[in-house]
């Protein structure tokens, strides 16, 4: 655990909170930041995050707040878990805001959805590429982390200082945060393993058994690496944490939203119907379609991801996108 610091939070779902809930416990003072005053009101009204994580009272250390001036002021650390399709938009909020070279780290786990970006990139585009940066992945659902249980993440930074401040910021006896210096692994990582957790929900949803599940998180850990490497990652970084770890997570418990789309789907339910009915952000969504583009323009096959973006995208049944992977011809299974 590291010296007390004031760490902005920008964003009050699920996942800022509990890593809010985190950094208090952990010593430090955490000002939440959200764009919806509405939420806000209700997070000081109800002590709590009743929506997105009821049940946690938020600590006197912990100052929801509005403004974004008011949560940066002062602040050591800036810490974003915004939803990816915000991501640029509150990015472009801070420079004006924070000395030139404060680092930012981020939690949120995506592309961004309009460029197919990997969110460093957005980083370099809105803030030049000499500030320190990090993303934080890994296996961690809020409920989880909310709740103390023990939790394993990645730190990925462009910096070695930088990956151990924030490491240090969050690491407790029930949080260890591992470091990393491949941030396009760990990337990829976390936003394609969502996809593949729509797949699975799918097949469960279906009633396939135990052998489809294990099959589908093995052949797409290796599509994960399969683009991963193609755009930079270093290949051991899909085995970790950030890759296997948080597919299997993802893939396996219905805590994951992305699984709970995909087993919605099976279901017979519209995109937009599963969407309401989880509630929450749902990254796989937008994320199949940049996948389904990159994949496309870098040559690579990712079968089970490309059925995932025609039942998506393109009106195709989930008993269909199944069958289309079950016919296809056998080939060797490595290489
Ligand atoms: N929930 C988890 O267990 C978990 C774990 C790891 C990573 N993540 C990642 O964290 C990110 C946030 O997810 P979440 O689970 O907290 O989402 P959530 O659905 O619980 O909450 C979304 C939050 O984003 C805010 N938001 C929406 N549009 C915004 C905008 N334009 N500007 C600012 N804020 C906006 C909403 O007000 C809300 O507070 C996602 O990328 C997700 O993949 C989530
Ligand atoms: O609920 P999901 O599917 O967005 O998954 C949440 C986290 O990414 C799990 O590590």
């Amino acid at each position: 655990m590291s010296a007390s610091a004031t760490v902005a939070v920008l964003g009050a779902g699920s996942w800022g909170t509990a890593l809010s809930l985190l950094l208090c416990r952990n010593g430090h003072q955490v000002r939440l930041w959200s764009h919806d005053a509405a939420q806000i009101d209700a997070l000081q009204r109800d002590g709590e995050n009743r929506q997105f994580l009821p049940g946690f009272p938020l600590p006197p250390a912990l100052t929801p707040t509005t403004s974004l001036d008011a949560a940066l002021a002062g602040a050591t650390d800036c810490l974003l878990v915004v939803p990816s399709h915000a991501f640029r938009q509150v990015l472009t909020l801070l420079p004006e805001r924070l000395p030139n070279d404060s680092g930012i780290a981020w939690a949120t786990k995506g592309l961004e959805p309009k460029t197919g970006q990997l969110l460093h990139r957005v980083a370099h585009d809105v803030l030049g590429v000499n500030r320190p940066l990090a993303v934080v992945s890994g296996p961690s659902f809020a409920l989880e982390v909310a709740r103390g249980l023990p939790t394993a993440i990645t730190v990925a930074a462009n910096q070695t200082a930088f990956a151990d401040r924030i490491a240090h910021l969050l690491h407790s006896e029930r949080f260890r945060a591992y470091t990393s210096s491949d941030i396009i692994g760990v990337e990829v990582c976390g936003a394609a393993k969502n996809v593949l957790a729509i797949a699975t929900g799918i097949a469960d949803g279906l009633g396939f058994g135990a052998n489809t599940r294990a099959a589908l998180i093995t052949r797409g850990l290796a599509e994960l690496i399969r683009i991963g490497t193609a755009l930079g990652g270093r290949a051991e970084t899909f085995m970790g944490l950030a890759g296997m770890g948080d597919l299997v997570l993802t893939c396996t418990d219905n805590q994951s939203r992305n699984r709970r789309m995909g087993l919605a789907l099976a279901r017979g339910m519209n995109v937009t119907a599963a969407l309401a009915e989880i509630g929450q952000e749902v990254e796989g969504v937008v994320t199949a379609l940049s996948v389904h583009t990159l994949a496309a323009s870098l040559g690579i096959e990712m079968p089970i991801s490309e059925q995932v973006y025609r039942v998506l995208y393109e009106q195709v049944s989930p008993e269909q996108a199944t069958a289309a992977l079950l016919e296809r011809e056998p080939k060797p299974e490595l290489g």
